[in-house]
């Protein structure tokens, strides 16, 4: 019986940005239904990986699929839903909630459609899993900011893709908001949404996380099952080997050897993890290219009331 791929795989990437590096020799796959908690320090990749594994930033070597396909010759962009870095509301135009998140079925409806009953029903679902239908009719600059992420959310969610990255919605986002969005991720997960979320603590999200891969310097530093802060905190260390783990069964016990930042004598890691990496090299600079936008076409972007056209299933 053949398998179905995973989600998203990259194959020893490495990413160049600004003449350097960011990203090196990074092989990490998600399966359907994984809910990965992707951490480590700032500055150490995150974004640049989602970007890539999303085809928004090209690699300059390796290899990344989504779906088994690679991805530049992915053309079924509405299965992806992307919610990026510090998006806000904050380009002034006067769209109600509704709105936004209605502008989420444009890859599924066209520019030009008018919303069916498909639509509609999908935007009211998806207000009601950030927990914001009673905020439909408002303008969406009159929400808090962690309101706003919700409402990215609801918008990738209307499109209804298979997998969801995240970047960092939880960031700058008080607790309360903080729960409600590790409420809803909670709901997607339940129905079987694939998730990679960029997320600094692990905090509510905690019950969730199915894996954690945690990135230092533009390499991938853990791989594994869940890690607690302390642990996720040692892993930030540079002192601590770059370790990638079995991908155990769920529930199995947490890796110990990550419990002592100090540990001045580590313990062995349990996998080299592609030993050539200590030799990757950089490579002929190149900044974004053209046409490598922060929102590629079928990936929701910043939310202006306009532009979305995240991606869908279901
Ligand atoms: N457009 C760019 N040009 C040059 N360098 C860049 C560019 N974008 C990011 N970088 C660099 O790439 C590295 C990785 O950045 P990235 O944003 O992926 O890290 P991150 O882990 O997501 O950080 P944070 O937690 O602060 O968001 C950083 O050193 C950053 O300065």
């Amino acid at each position: 019986m053949s398998q179905a791929p995973p989600v998203v795989a990259t194959d020893s990437i490495t990413v160049e940005l600004g003449g350097r590096a960011v990203l090196r020799d990074v092989s990490v796959s998600v399966d359907a239904g994984e809910f990965v908690a992707l951490m480590g320090p700032n500055g150490s990749g995150k974004s640049t990986l989602v970007r890539t594994m999303t085809g928004l930033l090209p690699a300059a070597s390796g290899t990344v699929r989504l779906f088994g396909t690679e991805v530049e010759r992915f053309r079924d962009r509405s299965r992806l839903g992307y919610v990026p870095q510090r998006a806000g509301a904050s380009s002034g135009v006067p769209a109600s909630v509704a709105e936004v998140v209605t502008s989420g079925r444009i890859s599924r409806r066209g520019l030009l459609r008018p919303a069916r009953q498909a639509d509609r029903r999908a935007v009211q679902e998806a207000l009601e899993v950030v927990g914001l239908s009673d905020r439909a009719r408002d303008t969406v600059t009159a929400l808090s900011g962690g309101q706003q992420q919700r409402v990215l959310i609801a918008r990738a969610l209307a499109a209804q893709p298979d997998v969801f990255f995240l970047d960092e919605p939880m960031a700058g986002v008080d607790l309360p908001n903080q729960q409600a969005l590790a409420d809803a991720l909670g709901l997607l997960a339940q129905r079987g949404a694939t998730i990679v979320l960029v997320v600094h603590e692990i905090g509510a999200v905690g019950d969730l996380i199915d894996r954690c891969i945690v990135m230092r310097d533009g390499r991938v530093a853990y791989d594994g099952l869940p890690l607690t802060e302390l642990q996720v905190h040692a892993a930030h260390l540079p002192g601590i080997p770059l370790t990638v783990e079995d991908h155990l069964p769920h529930g199995a016990d947490h890796p110990d050897h990550l419990d002592h930042p100090d540990h001045p004598e580590p313990h062995a890691q349990q996998h080299a993890h592609h030993p050539g990496d200590e030799h990757a090299h950089e490579r002929a600079p190149h900044d974004c290219p053209p046409g490598h936008s922060d929102v590629a076409p079928g990936v929701v972007g910043p939310l202006d009331g306009g532009d979305g056209d995240a991606g869908g299933r279901r």
